[in-house]
């Protein structure tokens, strides 16, 4: 249907900027090329990718689960290229916000359904929201990692495979390296060895310790490119750099809070076993209509 006039909300997580569609009835079923055309930062609105606010009992994957709570939301989550994501750690952050602001849900607890399941979230007293993220599974560091530098050849890191519902390298810059962290050029894909450890693509993360709890990151997204921020990403490493420490966390152990610093904010990392809590910020700057393009529903 051209020409239908489509009500918007944009909003970021620490700079991680998504564009919020409200379809309750799930009437947008958007086709990978809308979504791209959506996101595109120059014809389109802009953004890293794509929020469809949409009911649980009209997701047909969540048939059995919405049955408990008819009003259970659930986050469509789509890149910015119109490909899908099992998950997206600061889109759930916006949407509560979103489902807060529209008085589609109250707070302080709001469940959110997603495709890796569903994720308990607390609003908390000072505004940040808390995601209960499921476990960060540290799969192993049996992969190379190959990224451009800006003025300098390009560098090779063996990287840590981390699954946070969806898939993660992370590389884990030396001491004597840190200064590269800046000079990567993620403009340019990095690349990733064997060719086949990720057959469904890979978020790639970049990692400087800056502290005994605290650690800087850059990220190349899986079908975004580079983001001022990736919440999934936060969680893959902190996961990562525990492991590679040997950092007990959860039982008796007790939790390991990590600050993760990002180009677009800072965000917290709790590893507890198999639990891991993302908590950070989210904020809606706009709303607006747009035309949808060809080729809707
Ligand atoms: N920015 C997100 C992750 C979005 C999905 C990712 N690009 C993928 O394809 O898995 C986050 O905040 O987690």
């Amino acid at each position: 249907m051209p020409g239908l006039s489509v009500p918007f909300t944009k909003g970021h997580g620490t700079e991680n900027d998504f564009v919020v569609i409200e379809d309750p009835d799930g009437r947008y079923d958007l086709s990978p090329a809308q979504v791209a055309a959506i996101c595109d930062r120059r014809a389109g609105i802009g953004a890293d990718g794509v929020l469809r606010v949409v009911r649980g009992r009209q997701v047909p994957a969540w048939a059995e689960r919405w049955q408990g709570d008819p009003d259970l939301w659930f986050m469509d989550y789509r890149n910015a290229d119109g490909s899908v994501s099992e998950m997206c750690g600061n889109g759930v952050r916006v949407f509560v916000r979103y489902l807060l602001e529209r008085g589609l849900a109250t707070g302080p607890e709001v469940p959110v359904g997603t495709r890796d399941g569903l994720k308990p979230t607390t609003v908390l007293p000072d505004g940040r929201i808390r995601v209960q993220m499921g476990p960060s599974r540290v799969l192993g560091r049996d992969v190379e990692v190959q990224a451009e530098l800006h003025d300098h050849p390009p560098m090779v890191w063996t990287g840590w495979r981390v699954d946070v519902g969806n898939p993660h390298a992370v590389s884990l810059l030396a001491a004597s390296e840190a200064d590269r962290l800046d000079q990567l050029d993620l403009g340019r894909a990095p690349l990733w060895r064997p060719a086949d450890a990720f057959p469904a693509g890979v978020n790639l993360e970049f990692v400087r310790v800056t502290g005994d709890r605290q650690i800087a990151m850059r990220v190349f997204e899986r079908g975004s490119g580079e983001t001022r921020s990736c919440g999934t990403g936060t969680c893959a490493a902190a996961a990562a750099t525990a492991a590679a420490r040997n950092l007990a966390h959860g039982g008796a152990d007790g939790p390991v809070t990590f600050v993760v610093d990002v180009p677009g904010g800072s965000v917290e990392v709790e590893l507890d076993g198999d639990r891991t809590a993302l908590t950070g910020p989210a904020v809606l700057v706009a709303h607006g209509e747009f035309v949808l393009p060809d080729g809707t529903v």
